[in-house]
This record gives C-alpha cells, structure tokens and sequence, in this order.
C-alpha cells in the first residue's frame, strides 16, 4: 500500500491524499461503507460501483463466526467471494469482540467469548485475528486491540492501553503477507496523557497507517474532538490516519478538519433501513405518515438514481409495506449522500474553502454551531 498527500489544507489540519493498493486507487479523505458480513447491506457490488465507492470494511469477528475465514479463503478470498472488484479494510475483531459477542474473559494470551449467533466458545488472539485477516485477505488490515468502554477508569484504561501495544508488536511479528497493509490502533480512553502515551508506543512499532480507536462509543462528540485535536498530531504526515466507526456528516466534517483521512460507519446505510434519510436540510424520517401524499424527491437537491426516479410517498409506502426495495432505495440515497459529501470535501481542501463548506452545510444542514 503506498499513501500520497497531495495538499495540505493551510487553515485547518485537513489533507487531501491517495491510497494506492493491489485493487486501485482511494481518494481521500474517503468514507468506507460497511459491509459487516461480506455485503454492504441491500447494495450489490455494481451499486457500490455506480455510487463511487473505493473501499468497503468487513468484519473478522463476523466472517469468522460465519461462514469462517476458512471458507472464503478457499472460495479465492473476500474479494472474489463477494466479487467485490475495489479495496477492502478489515476491522480485527477487536471491536465486535467486545460488543457483540458475549465477553467471558479477556486476558494476556487473548479474548474467550460466546458467539452471538449460536452461543459457541470462542477464543481469539492477536495472531488468530491476524491469520483471519490474512485468510480473508483485505487489502488494509487491522491490529487485535481492546475497543475501551466508556466510560472507563484511568486504572482501566492504563493496563487496557499497556496491553493493546503488547498486541500491537504480537499482530506486527506475526503478519507476514506484505501485500495486506497492517494498521495500529490507538486507545487510551479520554485520558490525554494515556492517548499521548499510546500513540508513541504505536507509531514506535511503524505500521502502515494508524487508526485512533475507543471513540465513538457513546462519548459526547466534543469530547471526542477534543482527543482528536491532542492525538492526531502525534501520527505520522505521510502515513494514513483512520477514525473508526465515525460518520455522521457533522463529524466527517470535524474529523477532517482535524487531520483524519479515512472514516467507516453503519450509520447511513443502517438509519436508511430503520426509514431515517439525509437531505441537504437535515434528516428526514420518510416513513413519517406526513409523506404519505408526498411526490417530491427524497431531497430535492440531490442528483442520484433515486430521487431523480422516486418519490417520498412510492418509498414511504414500500418501507410500510415490508417492500425489500424500499430499504435499497432508502440505502443507495443515504450512501450517495455521505460519499458526496467526502468528494466536496476533497475539491474544497483543494480549493481552499474547507472551513467555509463546512459552515454553508452545518447552516443548511441545521446543526447549531458550537
Ligand atoms: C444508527 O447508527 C448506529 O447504529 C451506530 C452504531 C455504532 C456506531 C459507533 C461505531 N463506533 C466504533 N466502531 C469502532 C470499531 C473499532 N474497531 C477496533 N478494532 N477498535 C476500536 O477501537 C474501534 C472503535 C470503534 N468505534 C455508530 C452508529
Ligand atoms: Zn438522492
């Protein structure tokens, strides 16, 4: 994986860079779609196409779980399972682990949990999530860490962060394929001294990229800001930097301004399947019974396939009527949206007027200004 900065914003720390990897090249800063179990929700791979998307994420807790790594190394790998002709990310487990599944214990050698599909007793180490990861061959993988719950406390967070980087250099001496590049995580809860410390111990360990983990896992988003104006600076120029699980417009926004470059979430593509849609004016709920004799598109200002051939009312009625398609339309929408959103953030980094685009969206958008 080879990662270029083009330029640098000069008023705010954004960046406007390339991933090149063995299936193409990712403009950044970029938003990853997730699909979690080898399927971006409801979109088949030529939709993901049509919407420009790079790279998508899978899951190695889920994948090993079902249908097992195993498997899929023998169909030829995620990409040629799914055929999915663009970049993959895997996250490592170390998330889902402790989410999902049912913790039983974590210690030095690794995690026992249950499985949250059938209630079986697994056990994953940094070296079993690497081997997952490399079964299933993902362009960008990630190192086996521990997602910290929030809130935590400093104790907690101090031997958590201690034993991540000790699972950092296990993931780093047992990864072997150089085609796949190996990301580190950096923890440290809330706590500015343990994310400094933490961010040190990784970036000494030289990975190809580093991800700034344990937020957006409840914490109030100015929090979360705040970390990320203490942490980032302390990640390599030339090297990717990837805020996990973060997503909602107004934190792309943030999270760029603040030197992050690549971002995944479930957000859009899950709010789309519960009815909730983004619009240039914010979000709007299109199940709501006041779009029931609503012929206008879901957002007026966009030009994607569905609300050039849609209408708040067909769509409202396919979602209460349990049509399949009312999730995919509602699905594609939300993905075009936030995939817009990162290319007018790439043109205005280019540009020059990042701050400005933002203020013009926030306004429109209906976020109050901090
Ligand atoms: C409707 O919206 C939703 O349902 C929804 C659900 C979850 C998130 C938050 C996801 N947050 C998040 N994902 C994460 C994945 C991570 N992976 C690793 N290995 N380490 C981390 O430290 C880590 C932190 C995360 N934080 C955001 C939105
Ligand atoms: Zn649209």
């Amino acid at each position: 994986m080879k990662f270029e900065v083009i330029k640098f914003s000069e008023k705010t720390r954004a960046r406007r860079g390339k991933i090149f990897t063995f299936h193409g090249e990712i403009d950044t800063p970029v938003f990853m779609p997730v699909g979690t179990q080898a399927s971006v929700k409801t979109m088949a791979p030529h939709e993901l196409e049509e919407l420009g998307a790079k790279i998508i994420l899978g899951n190695t807790y889920h994948l090993y779980l079902r249908p097992g790594h195993k498997l899929i190394e023998e169909a030829g790998g995620l990409h040629k399972f799914m055929n999915w002709r663009g970049s993959i990310l895997t996250d490592s487990g170390g998330y889902q682990v402790f989410s999902l599944g049912e913790l039983r214990e974590i210690r030095e050698e690794g995690v026992t949990f249950r499985s949250h599909i059938d209630g079986s007793i697994h056990f994953i180490s940094p070296e079993i999530s690497i081997e997952i990861q490399n079964s299933l061959g993902a362009d960008i993988i990630m190192c086996f860490d521990e997602c910290i719950p929030y809130p935590s406390t400093y104790e907690y967070v101090k031997n958590s962060v201690e034993r991540t980087t000790r699972w950092a250099q296990r993931c780093k001496k047992h990864h072997k394929k150089s085609e796949q590049a190996l990301f580190g995580i950096v923890q440290g809860g809330l706590f500015e001294e343990l994310r400094k410390k933490s961010a040190k111990d990784i970036t000494d360990l030289d990975f190809e990229g580093y991800a700034v983990g344990g937020l957006s896992v409840g914490e109030p988003k100015q929090e979360m800001y705040k970390v990320l104006d203490y942490t980032v600076p302390l990640l390599p120029e030339n090297k990717p930097r990837y805020l996990m699980g973060v997503g909602s417009p107004d934190a792309l926004f943030e999270g760029v301004i603040r030197g992050i470059d690549m971002f995944d979430c479930v957000l859009p593509t899950r709010i789309a399947r519960h009815g909730t849609v983004f619009t240039k004016k914010g979000k709007l709920v299109v199940r709501n019974a006041k779009y029931a004799k609503d012929f206008s598109p879901l957002d007026p200002e966009c030009d994607c396939y569905v609300c050039k051939n849609f209408s708040r009312a067909y769509i409202r009625h396919l979602l209460n009527a349990g049509e399949i398609l009312g999730l995919r339309l509602t699905t594609y929408h939300n993905l075009h949206f936030l995939l817009k959103i990162m290319e007018e953030i790439r043109k205005a980094i280019e540009g020059d007027y990042l701050l400005e685009l933002k203020e013009e969206f926030f306004k429109k958008f209906g976020y109050e200004d901090e």
